[in-house]
């Protein structure tokens, strides 16, 4: 079992180069199924997430090249139409492989993700839209397995805003016969890199980061170049960490405009934040102020920096309130930052945070990717050392999290135990 020691209580400083960004990466990596041709992928992540959707596409029979950042995907003669079971569980995204199986091959049999820790995250939305484009779809002991020789372009109207929903109904869409309108769709950046990455592959979509997008079915989809977007929640967790720590770090290689919810509520918290095209640059002198943060859909609050954000308030001058309204289960980092000195106190989907002058450093557990996020930051800011334990949540979203860490002088390294 790996973990991270952690001596807190210096200052960050420096400059860190922000990765591309998972959440980009898993959908773009499904697009391959849509098909016969290259797929050449720039700036993809060297994360455990990728290399398990790596590894579901090979099962499937998709050679991969890697190299670096680089990958080269190629579905022109696909084995299996079959997601297992094994690997949807340690990876929920893989249900993105439903949607451009069936379009393009007209079959797909794909595990139900299940419920996980920070909720039940039903996948509903992703079935509803599928048969409104006319797939039969049944649910077979825990598998999605859906049917249709050739898709028909539809209105869709999802009841929440979901991401990967959005996605994978994208990628159904492109290849259906006719046009196919996503009303209450998602926003994110993430679903406007997917939807570049399909145009570049000769799909016709417009409204990509509206509510409503548009697309018009193709016969066939070829092979492209794409480079995967930069992670905004991995440089918004670099920005949360130079907070924490009254730090001055400039995040290279992002997206600033992705990131303005976030930046927002730093520059609330006392932050001094520069930018440039790609490029933020956050300083922070004093104690963080205090705030109130509610997570809602791009361009709102993102909910995979709630718990980043919660680390800076615990050390903040006031009571902060913490809102979540995407996942009913997000709170679990809020006993283990207690176990720092946190206090921290949850009524329903409200955490209301009571600064403290210090945190103290203690051994704690992450318990999902954005807790252990949290956990690192309330550790660099704390007095004395920590361990951060179950670190392959981590290693799900971060990429060599620790090295740029210490690029930025924190005292960390990754043991065994
Ligand atoms: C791989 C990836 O991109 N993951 C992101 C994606 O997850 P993911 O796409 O799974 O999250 P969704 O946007 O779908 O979920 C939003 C809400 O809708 C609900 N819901 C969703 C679909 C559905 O069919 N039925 C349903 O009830 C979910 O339980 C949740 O309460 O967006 C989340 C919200 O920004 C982020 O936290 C995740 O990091
Ligand atoms: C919740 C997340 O990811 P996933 O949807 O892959 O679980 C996340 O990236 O914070």
């Amino acid at each position: 079992m790996e973990k991270l020691k952690i001596r807190g209580g210096r200052r960050l400083v420096g400059e860190v180069r922000t990765s591309g960004a998972k959440n980009a990466a898993l959908p773009i990596l499904c697009a391959s199924l849509l098909t016969a041709g290259d797929l050449k992928l720039t700036n993809v992540p060297d994360l455990a997430d990728v290399r398990t959707m790596l590894l579901l596409l090979e099962g499937m029979g998709v050679k991969v090249r890697r190299e670096g950042h680089e990958v080269t995907l190629n579905a022109g003669a696909l084995t299996s139409t079959v997601a297992p079971y094994e690997l949807v569980k340690t990876m929920r995204a893989s249900i993105l492989t439903l949607c451009p199986l069936v379009a393009r091959f007209g079959a797909a049999r794909v595990s139900l993700p299940g419920g996980c820790a920070i909720g039940a995250r039903p996948v509903d939305q992703h079935i509803k839209g599928l048969r409104a484009l006319g797939a039969e779809v049944r649910i077979d002991h825990g598998y999605v397995d859906a049917q249709s020789p050739r898709l028909k372009g539809a209105r869709i109207i999802t009841d929440m805003v979901t991401v990967t929903g959005t996605e994978n109904l994208m990628m159904a869409a492109v290849l259906a016969e006719g046009e196919t309108v996503i009303e209450n769709a998602a926003r994110e950046p993430e679903v406007v890199d997917l939807a570049n990455c399909l145009i570049a592959m000769g799909a016709k979509i417009t409204g990509a980061g509206t509510p409503t997008i548009v697309i018009e079915g193709v016969k066939t989809l070829h092979g492209a170049e794409h480079r995967v977007v930069a992670d905004r929640i991995e440089a918004g967790s670099y920005l949360c960490a130079a907070a924490a720590t009254r730090g001055d770090v400039l995040v290279t290689h992002c997206v600033p405009g992705d990131l303005e919810a976030v930046t927002a509520k730093l520059r609330e918290m006392g932050a001094s934040i520069e930018s440039g095209a790609d490029w933020l640059r956050l300083r922070m002198t004093g104690r963080p102020k205090a705030v109130r943060i509610r997570t809602t859909p791009h361009p709102g609050f993102p909910t995979d920096m709630q718990a980043q954000f919660m680390a800076i308030a615990a050390i903040a001058e006031g009571a902060s309130e913490i809102t979540e309204t995407i996942f009913e289960n997000r709170f679990m980092h809020v006993p283990e930052l207690a176990r720092m000195g946190a206090k921290i106190c949850v009524n329903g989907h409200t955490a209301v945070v009571t600064g403290v002058e210090a945190l103290e450093g203690a051994a704690v557990m992450a318990t999902d990717l954005r807790a252990s996020a949290s956990l690192v930051i309330a550790a660099l800011a704390a007095q004395g050392e920590s361990t951060v334990d179950r670190l392959y949540h981590l290693d799900r979203g971060y990429e060599h999290m620790e090295e740029k860490l210490r690029g930025l002088g924190a005292d960390v390294e990754r043991i065994r135990s």
